[in-house]
């Protein structure tokens, strides 16, 4: 596979200003003499005239030269900068793939060859997946420092002492006749490999963070129907997303805008208004809603004190409701699907909503007084009052929950996984290091090696296509 030299327009869609065709692999030189005239200088910018197989000319632009292995895929790699016509771009590639053992790149395989030539490791390829995909500046920091080898240092770390260790207790049994040296260094490995299983710990510890800056942090908007979620919901997105209407039950499915908080993508879904129906659409509404609620970080609970305090409309009925997700009201038994995971970072907002329409009398503490249970937040859709506060306070929140996008942190859930699977076997030899060497030795490998299977060292064959796949054509 790698004897093929490949191509692909690695920029965006077309038109554009100007567009860059890469090439990599052994043909390179070939084709940069066939249509450039010559194989430029390595890597400085030079302004040749691009010819087809007719030597017509197809357009005037740049072409770089990358020689192997110093180059992004560790092979020969040539970059056409040409005009980003449609046209023109067709032109170049059709020249290209008549070549002698060229054709189209499929996705990610650019930086598949990177990881095959040893260029980069698997979390550094991830990170450059996350890269391209980043949208806040919090998925941007953590991305870019990962695929810089902020994880890999880390598990090429923590591998490099499961190596020492296993060295150690090899070397101990190597030359357990010559003396009680055995004992001493199984008590050392037995320690560091003790602060080993800790950092792991920690490292695993913040997994969360990781998966919140990538995947976003997940806001639930619930309440009695009519309370004002979908009005909250628009006026966030600052466009009519969800509907509105003055009649209550108006939202049935699960409707999600997502907003760039200080740098970090929180995702709000608006769901159905919770409370015991008949009609089935709503009741899958109602089930829907109490999945979002369980999955969520933020909970939002909001109360309209003006509506009649009917079933749930109480803010303390409710929030039973909200802690207990999957508990059905006025019924004792849980309901019979299992639950979804219960996220167990789930914080809790309570928020009074229709601050505008509240009749003068009925100031924020008889409103408390009715629903007994105090509000975080006040809020009305229609004047904007309270609006920023709240907002200002979830972005507070998701700023905590996602911690310093510049840590290494676990942020997939194959990090988080395997790192698991490695502090496994290193706590069953931890809590009896005394087993015999060999056996010692041989858990510290299965260890070393779910470590391995993560940097892409170790049997991930399987994993490689899903992980590339990921990348658009060009990358
Ligand atoms: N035009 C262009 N811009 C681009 C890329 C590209 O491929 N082409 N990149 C695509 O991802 C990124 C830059 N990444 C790069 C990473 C390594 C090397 C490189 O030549 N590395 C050699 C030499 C290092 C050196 O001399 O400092 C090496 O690592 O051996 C080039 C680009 C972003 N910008
Ligand atoms: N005056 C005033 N009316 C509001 C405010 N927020 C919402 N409303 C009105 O309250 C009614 C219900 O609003 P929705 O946003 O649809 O309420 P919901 O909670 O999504 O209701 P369901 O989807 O039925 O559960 C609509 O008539 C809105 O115009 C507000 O801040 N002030
Ligand atoms: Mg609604």
């Amino acid at each position: 596979m790698l004897a093929d030299t490949i191509a692909a327009l690695s920029t965006g869609s077309l038109p554009s200003g100007v567009a860059v065709v890469r090439v990599s692999g052994p043909a390179v030189r070939e084709a940069l003499r066939r249509i450039a005239g010559d194989v430029p200088p390595e890597r400085r910018a030079s302004l040749r005239s691009f010819r087809g197989p007719d030597r017509r000319l197809i357009d005037r632009g740049i072409a770089l030269f990358f020689a192997g292995p110093r180059s992004v895929t560790g092979e020969d790699l040539a970059e056409f900068h040409l005009h980003g016509g449609r046209a023109v771009v067709a032109a170049l590639l059709e020249t290209l793939t008549a070549l002698p053992g060229m054709r189209l790149a499929v996705a990610g395989e650019f930086t598949r060859r990177a990881f095959e030539n040893g260029r980069i490791d698997l979390t550094e390829a991830e990170g450059l997946a996350d890269l391209l995909a980043a949208e806040t500046e919090g998925q941007r920091r953590m991305a870019v420092a990962q695929a810089g080898g902020a994880l890999r240092a880390v598990y090429e770390g923590w591998m490099q002492r499961l190596t020492h260790a296993r060295a150690m207790i090899e070397a101990s049994f190597d030359f357990a006749d010559e003396g009680d040296v055995g004992a001493d260094v199984g008590a050392d490995v037995a320690s560091d490999m003790r602060r080993l299983a800790e950092d792991m710990r920690d490292h695993l510890a913040k997994a969360g963070r990781g998966e919140i800056l990538r995947e976003g942090y997940k806001v639930a908007i619930v309440g009695a129907p009519n309370a004002g979620k979908s009005s909250l919901l628009n006026a966030l997105a600052d466009r009519e997303v969800a509907i509105v209407t003055e009649i209550p039950g108006t939202t049935r499915d699960v409707i999600q805008a997502t907003l760039d908080l200080g740098g970090i993508s929180v995702r709000f879904s608006d769901t159905a208004g919770i409370r015991e129906t008949t009609d089935q659409i709503e009741a899958i509404g109602v089930e829907r809603a109490r999945e979002v609620m369980a999955a969520a970080d933020l909970v939002l609970v909001l109360v309209d004190p003006d509506q009649a305090p009917g079933p749930l409309a109480r803010l303390g009925e409710l929030l039973t409701h909200v802690k207990h997700p999957m508990m059905l009201a006025g019924r004792d038994e849980v309901v019979e699907a299992p639950p979804p995971p219960h996220n167990p970072r789930r914080q809790i907002l309570t928020v009074r909503t229709k601050t505008d329409m509240s009749p003068a009398g009925l100031s924020a503490e008889t409103a408390e007084e009715r629903n007994d249970v105090r509000f975080d937040a006040a809020i009305s859709t229609q004047t904007g009052e309270g609006m920023v506060a709240l907002v200002e306070r979830i972005a507070t929140l998701a700023a905590e929950a996602a911690g310093d996008p510049d840590e290494a942190v676990p942020v997939r859930v194959r990090h988080r996984e395997l790192v698991s699977d490695a502090l496994r076997v290193l706590d069953q030899y931890l809590a009896d290091p005394s087993v015999p060497p060999e056996v010692a030795a041989e858990m510290l490998r299965m260890a070393g090696d779910r470590l391995g299977a993560l940097t892409g060292q170790v049997g991930v064959e399987e994993l490689l296509d899903v992980i590339f796949s990921e990348f658009c054509i060009g990358k």
